[in-house]
């Protein structure tokens, strides 16, 4: 018996207003998956995501979180967002943004010294915890971020072109980073990017949306061994087919018909 998926996604139609974004939209993440979302600009991968999240409504259908239909955010459920300065407190320093997550769960405070600098090593940043995120780049705000949502010991982390705003070679580190977690943490991840390759390298699974309405336009089963490695991975005859795919896939979308 296949185990039950911590997140599907059941039939979920959403419309601002009148106008329909998802479309009966219905996809399963199993735990411990990596999932990721692609697809033309404005098919609704940010909706579906925020819908995932409880952050919006669907208009029909539901999204159920481990069995039970989610209403409003949880607080096993992470949002990475892309834009990590307005996700960061500037006034505190970056233990002190990891400590805000703790203080919201309730730790005390006599346990929070050690989840920070735990949290803080698991990110690279252990020697940066007093600075501000104004003394940080954009690659270790970013990671900072990641800390900060790791303190809720998320089952599920939700990640919204996170890298998206990154130089290349950041954006590869951040990967490979985002991958250890995963596996060290056993988190399911939902990642939405317009980033083929990356969609590629970190997935377990990609699903691909068509837009008008947002409904799966393709799923790919990503059968490539980890660990990755970002030369040999991305050289690999399995990872070019799949690109392969995913292009004409996303082409044939953008011009409004099925591949
Ligand atoms: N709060 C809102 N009110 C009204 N329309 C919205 C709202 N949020 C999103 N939309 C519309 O829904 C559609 C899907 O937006 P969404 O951000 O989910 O797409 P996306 O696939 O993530 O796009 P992109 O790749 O460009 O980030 C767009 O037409 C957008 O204008």
């Amino acid at each position: 018996m296949t185990p039950a998926p911590l997140i599907a996604f059941r039939s979920v139609d959403l419309a601002f207003g009148d106008h329909l974004v998802l479309g009966k939209l219905s996809f399963e993440i199993g735990r411990g998956e990596i999932v990721c979302v692609v697809g033309p600009s404005g098919c609704g991968k940010t909706t579906a995501l925020r819908v995932a999240a409880g952050l919006i409504a669907p208009t029909r259908g539901e999204v159920a979180f481990a069995g039970a239909p989610v209403r409003a955010p949880r607080r096993d459920v992470a949002i990475v967002f892309q834009d990590y300065s307005k996700a960061l407190l500037p006034w505190r320093t970056a233990a002190g943004n990891v400590s805000l997550a703790l203080e919201a769960m309730g730790t005390p405070r006599g346990r929070r010294r050690e989840r920070i600098d735990a949290l803080l090593k698991r990110v690279g940043l252990f020697a940066f915890a007093d600075k501000y995120p104004s003394q940080m780049s954009g690659g270790m705000q970013q990671r900072l971020q990641i800390a900060r949502c790791l303190a809720q010991e998320p089952a599920a982390l939700m990640m919204d072109e996170p890298f998206g705003a990154l130089d290349a070679m950041t954006r590869q580190s951040l990967q490979d980073e985002m991958l250890e977690i995963a596996r060290a943490t056993k988190a399911t991840i939902f990642f939405v990017t317009h980033d083929l390759e990356e969609a590629i390298y970190l997935g377990d699974r990609v699903v691909g949306l068509m837009p008008h309405p947002g409904r799966i336009g393709i799923e790919l089963s990503v059968d490539l061994p980890r660990p990755r490695d970002q030369v040999t991975t991305r050289e690999s005859p399995e990872f070019l087919r799949l690109r392969h795919k995913l292009y004409d896939f996303i082409h044939a979308s953008e011009k409004g018909g099925r591949p």
